[in-house]
């Protein structure tokens, strides 16, 4: 079985640096798998993927250096299940809240008796079609469970989130968590920053990785700084927007008139 490489890099405390891919689309993928980053994560959740273009994105990346991480639109068993079965092997659950919707968690990820995980990874990609031995012994090591604190609930809750066993990181949304805020401009709102810092530090105190994602240069360093191990720094859609945007703003409309 091949070690995820990218859960030992967690567990280690080595910085990774991330990309959001939300186009859903695999030659984007396969584009992106070649820039660098250390984590992509596939978005299932804002993206317009299914399950097929989830598989064609994790197939697109098989020669990719970067950790894949799929995202689900939400924590159901069931859709965990299928993914991992398509060879997932890292996921970043939205929306957690309690330390009990993590602790369901890490049983869906993981198969019996210790979990609740489906077995039918011996027809499925996941067990590289039963060519892994022992695959259904190894998985419930190699699975990496990340989980998103984003609400006002979550962030109370944040230190048992964090401390359940079998968790790998918790990741904070500042996009979700503002709106439940009534934030606007969360990244001038010092208040909502202090909050966001003061739960990095909750994280790592609970012994765990914390990540996060910004479109902000100058706050990504922030918190790479406190010690934030899993930052995404960005996105493949708002990438192609200010390159677009830029280059046609290169030359401006004139009229004929
Ligand atoms: O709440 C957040 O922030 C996230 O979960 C990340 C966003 O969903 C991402 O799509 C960027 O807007």
């Amino acid at each position: 079985m091949i070690e995820n490489r990218f859960k030992t890099a967690l567990a280690a405390g080595d910085r990774q640096i991330g990309l959001w891919v939300a186009a859903g689309d695999p030659y984007v993928a396969s584009l992106i798998g070649h820039a660098g980053f250390d984590w992509l994560v596939i978005d299932g959740e804002h993206g317009p993927n299914d399950l097929r273009s989830i598989l064609a994105q994790l197939q697109a990346l098989e020669s990719s250096p970067s950790a894949v991480v799929v995202r689900p639109p939400m924590g159901e068993a069931w859709m965990i299940k299928q993914l991992l079965d398509i060879g997932a092997e890292t996921l970043l659950v939205p929306m957690v809240e309690t330390a009990e919707q993590a602790a369901e968690l890490v049983r869906a990820v993981r198969y019996p008796p210790v979990g609740k995980r489906g077995v039918g990874a011996g027809i499925a990609r996941a067990s590289r079609f039963s060519t892994v031995r022992n695959y259904v012994q190894q998985a419930n090591e190699n699975v990496c469970l990340l989980v998103q604190a984003e609400s006002r609930k979550a962030m109370d809750n944040l230190s048992a989130i964090a401390s359940t066993e079998g968790v790998d990181g918790v990741f904070i949304g500042p996009s979700d968590l503002g709106a439940d805020m009534g934030v606007t401009d969360g990244i001038a709102d010092t208040q909502f920053q202090r909050l966001i810092e003061r739960g990095i530090e909750t994280i790592q105190a609970s012994g765990k990785p914390a990540g996060i994602l910004t479109f902000n240069e100058a706050l990504n360093h922030r918190y790479l700084e406190l010690g934030a191990t899993f930052v995404a720094v960005g996105a493949d859609i708002a990438l192609f927007t200010s390159a677009l945007a830029d280059l046609r703003g290169r030359y401006p409309v004139t009229s004929k008139k």
